[in-house]
């Protein structure tokens, strides 16, 4: 894939994604083009502004108050923890891009987490017209039911453009939003960015905004709700952890991205936690920009490709027992993190490889780190013969876990 990077680099023109990015005017869907590129560099500059060193931490940080108080409220009995980091990760995302966090019990969240949750229910997994185009003629297709949705994240996204645009300060940017708008006023006030302003419409920034809130916090809430589970599962695991954490930060302050490299075992269990959930089996699927030759084979443009990572993950070739889950498969004999074997690609590859790994490993690491360092996570007594490893069965393409309930205890 890296050898035929440009050649591998579109997305599948699937209707559903159409109708929701508006005809592809965002990151995530939008085929390998200017659009793509513009967008890319901006989020990637975001990022570089609002979520690298002591400023992620503080975002994480922020949140820590509202965190403990749910799970003190919760004490000693049997909790759920998905809406807890749902709601950590969506007010870590909602500062990062709109300057704005929101108390747990603020419906507005609630209502955005419900409509969130309804939407990859119903069309996680596309639209029948997205495999068989003559679909889109039917009667009932899914369409009205996606553009109502856009709707309704259009309703949350408008306001805070505006407000951002009604209080923007040209020399100093607050969030990613802010940023968003200054590309925009910068390409109108030069002729010769034509090109540039024509992809920074209202729309196109509406669409990125939405890409980087939504890919941002759904895919690490997943992955933290498997890291909680395995946590309670491998007590052995969780207790090396809460060792090494004691020993290299101790209980005195929050855990922060500096503390990364003194914390091996810990990182090697969250790569491993990432292995062993591999939640999107296939990642997000690739389309050929022009035809291309490749092991032999004649693949035509715009042929959908996938990259197979729970095959790679679980190779027997590449991984010493590859269904158990051992933070081993990532520490050398010396016990320090190893380099990861090429088959570990859980942020696909290529130019269209996630956008945001950087912030998400940041993220994984300091709320999982300060979970362990503050509580101990316990099977609930009665159901201790159970396994909270369980997958959803209607979700074959996404390794998602059945909602569980565990004890919960503060250290
Ligand atoms: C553990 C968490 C995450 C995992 C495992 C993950 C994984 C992936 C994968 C597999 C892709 C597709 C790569 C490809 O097409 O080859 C992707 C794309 C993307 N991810 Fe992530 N992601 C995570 C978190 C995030 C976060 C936190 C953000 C934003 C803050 C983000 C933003 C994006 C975007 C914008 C794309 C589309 C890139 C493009 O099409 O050019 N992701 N991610």
């Amino acid at each position: 894939m890296l050898k035929y990077d440009v050649e591998f680099s579109g997305r599948p023109q699937f209707y559903s994604a159409e109708i929701a990015s508006d005809g592809f005017k965002d990151i995530v869907f939008s085929n390998y083009s200017d659009t793509w590129k513009i967008h890319r560099k901006l989020a990637h500059s975001a990022f570089r502004k609002f979520a690298t060193g002591h400023k992620l931490d503080d975002l994480v940080h922020g949140v820590i108050p509202q965190v403990q108080q749910m799970l003190t409220e919760n004490s000693g009995k049997p909790f759920d923890p998905k809406l807890m980091i749902t709601l950590t990760l969506y007010n870590v995302f909602s500062k990062m891009c709109f300057s704005e966090s929101y108390d747990f019990s603020d419906p507005r969240m609630l209502g955005y987490i419900t409509m969130s949750q309804e939407l990859a229910e119903k069309v996680g997994f596309g639209l029948v017209a997205d495999y068989f185009p003559w679909a889109r003629f039917l009667s009932y297709n899914g369409a009205s039911y996606i553009q109502r949705m856009k709707q309704k994240y259009m309703e949350w996204t408008s306001p805070q453009l505006q407000r951002h645009r009604e209080t923007l300060d040209p020399n100093e940017a607050r969030d990613f939003c802010d940023l968003m708008l200054l590309a925009q006023m910068e390409a109108m006030d030069n002729e010769e960015d034509r090109k540039i302003s024509q992809n920074l419409s209202d729309i196109h920034l509406k669409q990125t905004v939405n890409d980087i809130f939504l890919a941002g916090i759904e895919t690490s809430m997943q992955r933290l709700y498997w890291a909680i589970a395995l946590m309670t599962e491998y007590p052995d695991v969780q207790a090396k952890i809460q060792g090494e954490i004691e020993v290299e930060i101790g209980r005195g302050r929050h855990p922060v991205i500096k503390d990364r490299g003194n914390l091996p075992y810990t990182e090697a269990t969250l790569y491993e936690m990432i292995r062993y959930s591999t939640v999107g089996p296939v990642g997000v699927p690739h389309a050929t920009m022009v035809d291309t030759k490749f092991r032999g084979y004649l693949i035509p443009k715009g042929t959908t490709v996938l990259l197979n990572q729970y095959s790679m993950h679980f190779d027997e070739r590449e991984w010493t027992d590859p269904h158990s889950f051992r933070p081993e498969h990532f520490l050398d004999e010396s016990g320090t993190t190893r380099l990861h074997p090429s088959s570990f690609q859980p942020f696909g590859t290529g130019r269209r490889s996630c956008l945001g790994e950087a912030v998400a490993k940041a993220d994984l690491f300091l709320i999982f780190t300060w979970l362990l360092q503050n509580y101990t996570f316990r099977k609930v007594p009665e159901y201790s013969e159970e396994n909270l490893l369980k997958l959803l069965p209607e979700t074959a393409a996404g390794r998602v876990l059945q909602n569980y309930k565990i004890l919960i205890e503060e250290r």
